[in-house]
């Protein structure tokens, strides 16, 4: 049986080190860090982490400005918005959630966010510099990730890892963060052909593709190391009822694997950690105060 890795454990700790180093942050700049959450529409779901960022950003000690704007809000308005944000000294991160309603363009919207602010990390200025190794912001996902990888395994130097799914949001920077770290990559998509066999060369598995319980444990090598990032609401066992599940068949793939993380409970809680994460971070570097990232 697979160790289970705790996801949820490990972000309340990142939060709490968020938590020190923002009240240090406070003495010193004499003013809060803060976070802007934007949110068009109403989708339940976006609504839930919307709510979730905005209570955990309190609870370290920063200050939350949220903007729920209704569906129909014109792309105008909501560039003007993020202009108005990446002008407020008190806005140290904007996170945009997506997706945005269909008659906005979302990399518009990105492209409008000063890069210094984009804690998301999508920004084309952040993609690229992590892309050539340069300080910036990371996508929170995949760094989650990271940390977890890091944690259970030490250095990753050397490690064949597979992606699964080539988002820019996940799966692309979870690439590059690992090319990074010296492992040797691979990343699968819809179009990998035999994607079983692919799988089974990782000893690192990242698996962010949107398919409930895709990824069987008979894919992988045993003793493999398995982040499942999927978010996947599907009918429970009772009647009209429903519940989380992943993108790995955990039932299988925890026999074969060497470690897990499950769903819930895993990569999800870690976003919005290292989300916090990184709007402490970029406190420090709009106030022009010394951080030593090594302690979060
Ligand atoms: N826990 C968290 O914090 C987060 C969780 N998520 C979850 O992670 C999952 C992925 O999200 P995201 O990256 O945005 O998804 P996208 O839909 O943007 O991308 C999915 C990727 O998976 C690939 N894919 C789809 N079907 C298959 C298949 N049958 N075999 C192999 N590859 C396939 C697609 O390939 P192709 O490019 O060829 O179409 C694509 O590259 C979702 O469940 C989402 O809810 C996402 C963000 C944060
Ligand atoms: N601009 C932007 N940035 C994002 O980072 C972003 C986004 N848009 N849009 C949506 C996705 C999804 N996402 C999650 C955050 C937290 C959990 C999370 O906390 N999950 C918990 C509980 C989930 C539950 O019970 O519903 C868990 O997995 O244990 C999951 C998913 C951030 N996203
Ligand atoms: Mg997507």
């Amino acid at each position: 049986m697979a160790d289970i890795i705790d996801g949820k454990a490990f972000a309340e700790g990142l939060r709490a080190r968020v938590a020190t180093v923002a009240a240090d942050f406070e003495a010193q700049a004499g003013r809060k860090a803060g976070l802007a959450v934007v949110l068009v529409g109403e989708d339940p779901a976006s609504q839930v982490y919307v709510r979730s960022k905005g209570k955990q950003t309190v609870a370290c000690g920063m200050a939350s400005f949220e903007y729920r704007l209704p569906v129909e809000t014109p792309e105008a308005e909501l560039l003007a918005l993020v202009e108005k944000l990446n002008c407020d000294p008190a806005v140290d991160g904007i996170l945009v959630q997506l997706p945005l309603p269909s008659h906005i363009n979302e990399q518009k919207v990105i492209a409008t966010i000063n890069p210094d602010k984009d804690v998301d990390g999508f920004h084309v200025v952040n993609v690229g510099r992590l892309a050539t190794g340069l300080p910036g912001f990371v996508p929170c996902t995949p760094l989650g990730c990271l940390m977890l990888l890091k944690d259970k395994l030490g250095s990753l130097s050397g490690f064949e890892a597979v992606v699964v799914g080539r988002s820019n949001i996940v799966g692309k920077p979870m690439a590059q963060m690992l090319i990074a770290e010296s492992c040797t990559v691979t990343v699968a998509h819809s179009r990998t052909k035999d994607l079983p066999a692919v799988v089974r060369r990782a000893d690192i598995v990242v698996v962010a593709v949107g398919r409930a319980e895709m990824v069987k444990g008979d894919w992988l090598k045993p003793g493999a190391t398995v982040i499942d990032v999927g978010m996947n609401r599907i009918p429970a066992a009772e009647d009209g009822k429903t519940k989380l599940v992943g993108d790995v068949d955990f039932a299988s793939a925890s026999e074969v694997a060497g470690a897990i993380t499950p769903v819930p409970g895993g990569v999800g809680p870690m976003t919005i950690a290292v989300l916090l994460r990184n709007t402490i971070v970029s406190a420090h570097r709009a106030a022009g105060l010394e951080l030593d990232e090594s302690v979060l």
